[in-house]
């Protein structure tokens, strides 16, 4: 008692299941069943061996083959020991059966979406794999762009085309602009109190509105721009030391740190580095795992209380740590005599909250405050970070494509400067290879579920009131039908002449979403990830280690809140610049700090 093991392969002293990559998909279906039978076996029965044998006398011997089975049969009397009468049980039993069978006829009329056959209790679960993107989109292939599974007791309608996407997204928006209440939303955003996992109504409108306004406007983004600088520029010089020193870096870790930090500026007004005691970084990530998590008790309500997985008790242990930092940042926010003066957005939040006239809500308290503040920091972090590391692993694997953006921006900037934001208009490639990562590796490729208000009858199919909707832009991206042959190549160039834009306007490119649930940092995302992956282009060249050949670098994705690269992109940066080394890094300390 008391040691955390966990058998989901993260402690090796017990891996039933394997590990890593090739860990068992069905995992979670199989622990489901083992738990279940046997509760239900020894909660029922108690046991009894023949003949009067002793418990201790019971062989244990196995036998090798396929799996390793007992090598005799296990024989004993059941007992049963519950006091409801064994006829009750069995008619609760055969009661889902019997309504299945005695059930009103449907009345004739649009039939649902056509999908696989679900399996009773798990439904079609067991059809998602490990990288439920790509399962989905091979099932559509077969059962067509709008189609019905039951993931557990769910509903669900999967969309895999950009006509259908667009009739869910766009002409029934409102219907289909709820989310599905989900356990990360309940332990780890306060209640829904943020804006991601908030059902549709009134709150959730108030807390768009107020981020769309306040937070989140072009100009407010733009307002942190010497930020930024700063903080890019002390990227670029810890690149430039590797350079000189002809080190392999760890390209994601880098833009990790440079994305977190200025995330972190921007929201509570200090970096990471003075915010040890908050040690806020390691909690986000550990939540955004959890709400990326396969969560059993999302389909299946009724397993809930069992917490099978033990994932509530994990996200209500993290909810406890992340509500002690938070409410430290808050006091320091708040005691500082110059709070009026902060520029960042937790200072915007605490302004409203102590501001009881406001105009968005009669009530908004810390709650409030810390449930938008981690919504927006999950919300920047991870996406721009998974996508410049796509981006940057893109150029290096396709070195055409590499020396085609290099030279746009030698030609727009020249060598003797580092690109700004002012120039970001002014790259149409950049722009184009851009737009190239989000088709083939787009950070959230389900997006984020969506949930039907209400029975809805769309393109033909009927879509039952509170179905699951997932709309599989990965699916989209990859379709042949949509982009052409060479669908599965890297090749921006694909966009030349053509008007598609990625803000929700054309639904076969729609990394963001779309409709009222469309990302609300979409403006601040996408300038952050065409100004690193800009940088990073235009001050070096990028070199695999070993001598590895830049086709071998592998793109292998893996699945969760985000769908970052299963394997680290390592490689050589060397510094391209004409401004000398020792003028970027004085330069940018005296930067430091802005
Ligand atoms: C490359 C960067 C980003 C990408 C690719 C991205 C993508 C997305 C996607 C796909 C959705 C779901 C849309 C839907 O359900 O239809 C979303 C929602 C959201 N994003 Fe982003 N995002 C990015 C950056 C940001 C940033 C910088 C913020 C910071 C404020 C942010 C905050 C949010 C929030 C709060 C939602 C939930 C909106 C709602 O439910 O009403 N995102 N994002």
């Amino acid at each position: 008692m008391g040691r955390d093991i966990d058998v989901h392969g993260q402690d090796f002293e017990l891996i039933p299941f394997g590990a890593g990559r090739r860990v068992c998909p069905g995992m979670q279906l199989g622990l489901l069943t083992v738990k279940l039978v046997v509760a239900q076996f020894a909660h029922c029965f108690t046991w009894e061996l023949p003949d009067g044998m002793q418990p201790e006398k019971l062989d244990m011997n196995e036998e090798f083959g396929l799996s390793m089975l007992r090598s005799s049969k296990l024989l004993a009397i059941p007992s049963y020991r519950l006091q409801m009468p064994p006829l009750v049980i069995a008619v609760l039993i055969s009661l889902p059966f019997l309504m299945l069978l005695f059930r009103a006829r449907p009345k004739p009329g649009p039939a649902l979406p056509p999908g696989p056959r679900p399996l009773p209790i798990i439904g079609n679960l067991h059809m998602l794999g490990h990288l439920p993107h790509r399962a989905l989109a091979k099932l559509a292939q077969k059962y067509g762009p709008i189609m019905s599974l039951r993931l557990g007791h769910v509903p669900a309608v999967v969309i895999s085309s950009p006509n259908a996407a667009e009739a869910f997204l766009k002409q029934h928006d409102a219907i289909f602009a709820n989310r599905p209440v989900i356990q990360a939303g309940v332990y780890l955003s306060y209640a829904t109190k943020g804006m991601a996992f908030t059902q549709y109504g009134e709150y959730w409108r108030r807390v768009r509105k107020m981020c769309t306004l306040h937070l989140l406007t072009p100009a407010r983004v733009a307002s942190f721009e010497g930020l930024r600088k700063a903080e890019i520029e002390a990227a670029v010089r810890r690149l430039v030391e590797s350079s000189v020193a002809r080190e392999v870096v760890d390209v994601g870790e880098r833009v990790g740190e440079l994305i977190e930090d200025t995330v972190f500026k921007m929201v509570v007004g200090k970096g990471k580095e003075k915010n040890k005691r908050y040690d806020l970084m390691e909690v986000i990530e550990e939540g955004a795992a959890l709400s990326g998590a396969f969560n059993l008790a999302d389909f299946v309500p009724y397993l809930a209380p069992f917490d099978l997985q033990r994932l509530t008790k994990k996200m209500r242990d993290l909810n406890k740590r992340v509500d002690k930092i938070f409410e430290n940042i808050i006091d320091d926010h708040l005691k500082e005599e110059d709070f009026g003066r902060h520029k960042d957005l937790l200072a915007t939040l605490l302004a409203l909250m102590k501001n009881p006239n406001n105009e968005f809500f009669s009530s908004f308290d810390r709650d409030n405050v810390k449930a938008i503040a981690i919504d927006i920091f999950v919300g920047a972090i991870d996406t721009s970070m998974v996508t410049i590391t796509w981006a940057l692993a893109a150029l290096i694997k396709h070195p055409r494509v590499m020396k085609l953006l290099q030279e746009e921006l030698d030609s727009v900037i020249g060598r003797e400067r580092m690109v700004m934001e002012s120039d970001l208009p002014k790259l149409p490639f950049l722009d184009m290879v851009v737009k190239e990562t989000f088709r083939l590796y787009p950070v959230a490729p389900l997006l984020i579920p969506h949930e039907s208000m209400e029975d809805v009858v769309v393109n033909g199919h009927k879509i039952l009131k509170k179905s699951r909707i997932i709309i599989n832009f990965w699916a989209i991206g990859r379709d042949p039908n949509v982009w052409s042959k060479n669908v599965e190549e890297f090749y921006p160039e694909r966009f030349i002449g053509k008007d598609i834009d990625v803000r929700g306007r054309d639904f076969e490119l729609i990394p963001f979403g779309a409709g009222r649930r469309g990302c609300p940092g979409m403006q601040w995302g996408l300038l952050i990830v065409k100004l690193v992956v800009a940088q990073f282009a235009h001050c070096f060249t990028w070199e695999l280690p070993n001598g590895m050949q830049p086709e071998k670098l592998d793109m292998v994705e893996e699945f969760g809140l985000s769908m970052p690269r299963v394997n680290k992109l390592l490689a050589i940066p060397s510094y391209r610049l004409q401004v000398a080394h020792s003028d970027i890094i004085s330069r940018t300390s005296s930067n430091r700090g802005v």
